[in-house]
């Protein structure tokens, strides 16, 4: 950080309101209306204040800006809109779920057309209210799209597949792929877009209708489009949220009507809402939860690599990813040289406001984030653990500029807990079988990079780590794109799989359509797949 703002960030950053260049600015969104019932019904009763990470100076001290508020409805309102749900499924028979894939395919194309009228307003939004740099503002907007038109397609393609008949021991069979009913979407702040959209739109293309609980940072960046919800699908269809999740939730999953629970979040808040449900073996469970991802760098890495690898990995969006590297091992014999460049590397970040030019750091949204990461940092250094790097653990109201912690063992909060915030606690090891069993003793199993040029000591460690994790990196940071890769974990990281084509098999159900292998039943069959509304058949798929 440079030192002009090392007294501190906010003070020396932000120059006051009329210094923000226009095209970054937002109007303050006070939203009184939710969709329930393809309506945008006005909210009278409380509201629920939403503040920037993006803190004014003022006489009194740093003050998160207010954005804006939003309804905070209660559980008699919360039932109303389950219900809405309910009865747009309609036990499968509802408009929605009978239509035909192509007109769920232009529904949502109408969607997107909508969507990308508000690309401008959702990026500032999304740089105000979560403090992402405009650079991946931007890239959420646009990955989100691209995820819908994926999806699109991937559908297209998975209706030829179910069209196609199977023959086994004198039986024809068409499987089909049929929704599962009411959905529960709930997703994260720092991915209020594109990690809620990744369950919501498979979900809601495979027919089911949707309970939509808004994130509380990010919550915001939605209000541009509910309007293209309302437009684009028929009412009842999806539905939204907004309040506290312990009031309005608890009697949702209580009430036994949702059928599928697809949440981003933590572990503990996934199984508590599991638990409300009265018939837990008739809810489904699309999760992605809790990971602790490890680097392991060995001594035949290239350390350039690594560095600034782990640094993508360990500090993209300040470290608020659930895939970002939280953990790296470093071999005893390269520790010091990796430690030093890593440190250099990460004091020369520059820190600033999410519009400015080249900003990596940022200011972070959850209120007790500083707070929390410099307990963890504070427990190292009493542990004996350093901060490495020049200003590392600088912290104000709503900013921590990322520390570099060296040495981290075993006996440290930064060992186990998942920070999800600036801070890379590097672990020197000796033997290789070191991190493995960090790996073995974790109660999570997402993913894990590997830094090495030597081919075969990478052979010799992906075969226990594939069956640890759900995806090996080599020599490159954690991600979970492209998003057309399977997105998974073990243990407590995630229920379920995500990613363009499976995300659409994890809301749906294989439904057959069986029939004995006759001359007639041929006919009859061939007749009804031409009669089939799907226009994405060829005639391949007929007998
Ligand atoms: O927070 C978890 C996100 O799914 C991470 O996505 P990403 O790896 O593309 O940043």
């Amino acid at each position: 950080m440079s030192s002009e703002n090392t007294a501190s960030f906010h003070h020396s950053i932000f120059k006051g309101e009329n210094e923000i260049p226009e095209e970054y600015k937002v109007p303050v969104i006070h939203q009184r209306t939710y969709l329930l019932n393809g309506e945008l019904v006005e909210w009278k009763g409380d509201v629920t204040e939403i503040y920037s990470p993006v803190c004014i100076p003022t006489e009194n001290g740093l003050e998160r800006k207010l954005l804006g508020s939003i309804p905070n409805i209660g559980p008699n309102e919360a039932m109303e809109v389950l219900e809405a749900c309910v009865k747009a499924y309609d036990n499968g028979l509802g408009e929605w779920p009978t239509m035909s894939v192509e007109g769920r395919i232009k529904c949502m194309q109408k969607f997107v057309y909508l969507m990308i009228q508000q690309r401008d307003l959702v990026i500032r939004l999304l740089m105000w209210e979560i403090g992402k740099t405009l650079a991946d503002s931007t890239k959420e907007f646009d990955r989100t799209v691209d995820y819908i038109n994926q999806t699109i397609d991937a559908l297209k393609d998975l209706d030829r597949e179910s069209s196609r008949f199977q023959q086994a021991e004198g039986t024809i069979a068409q499987i089909r792929r049929a929704p599962l009913g009411v959905v529960l979407s709930m997703g994260p702040f720092n991915y209020p877009l594109n990690e809620i959209f990744t369950t919501l739109i498979p979900a809601l293309i495979m027919g089911n209708t949707i309970l939509f609980k808004l994130p509380k940072h990010g919550v915001l960046a939605h209000y541009p489009l509910l309007n293209a919800f309302k437009e684009a699908f028929p009412k009842g269809t999806v539905n939204t949220l907004y309040g506290k999740g312990s009031e309005i939730i608890t009697p949702i999953m209580e009430s036994g009507k949702v059928n599928v629970l697809a949440f981003i979040g933590s572990s503990k808040v996934a199984n508590g809402l599991k638990k409300l449900h009265p018939k837990v073996n008739r809810l489904r469970a699309i999760l992605s939860l809790d990971a602790k991802n490890a680097a392991i760098v060995t001594k035949n890495a290239n350390l350039d690599v690594a560095v600034s690898e782990c640094i993508l990995g360990a500090l993209s969006f300040n470290g608020q990813r659930c895939t970002a590297l939280k953990l790296i091992f470093v071999q005893k014999e390269v520790a010091l040289e990796f430690t030093e460049k890593l440190s250099a590397a990460v004091s020369a970040l520059k820190a600033g406001l999410p519009w400015e030019k080249d900003v990596k750091v940022t200011p972070l949204p959850e209120v007790n984030k500083p707070a929390y990461l410099k307990e963890c940092i504070d427990d190292a250094l009493q542990k004996g653990a350093a901060v490495l790097n020049k200003d590392g653990g600088y912290t104000d109201e709503s900013f921590v500029f990322p520390a570099v912690v060296y040495p981290v063992n075993s006996e440290m909060k930064l060992y186990h807990e998942e920070q999800f915030g600036p801070v890379i606690p590097v672990v020197p090891f000796e033997d290789i079988e070191e991190p493995i069993e960090y790996q073995v003793n974790a109660s999570h199993g997402m993913q894990v990079s590997i830094f090495s040029e030597d081919p075969y000591e990478v052979a010799r460690l992906i075969d226990p780590f594939v069956n640890l994790v759900s995806r090996v990196n080599i020599n490159c940071q954690a991600q979970r794109g492209p998003d057309v890769f399977p997105f998974t974990g073990r243990k407590d990281s995630a229920e379920g799989t995500l990613s363009v084509f499976d995300a659409l098999r994890s809301f749906s159900i294989r439904s057959l359509v069986a029939a004995k292998l006759t001359d007639s039943n041929k006919e009859l069959l061939n007749t009804i797949v031409r009669e089939h509304d799907s226009n994405f058949l060829s005639t391949d798929y007929i007998f």
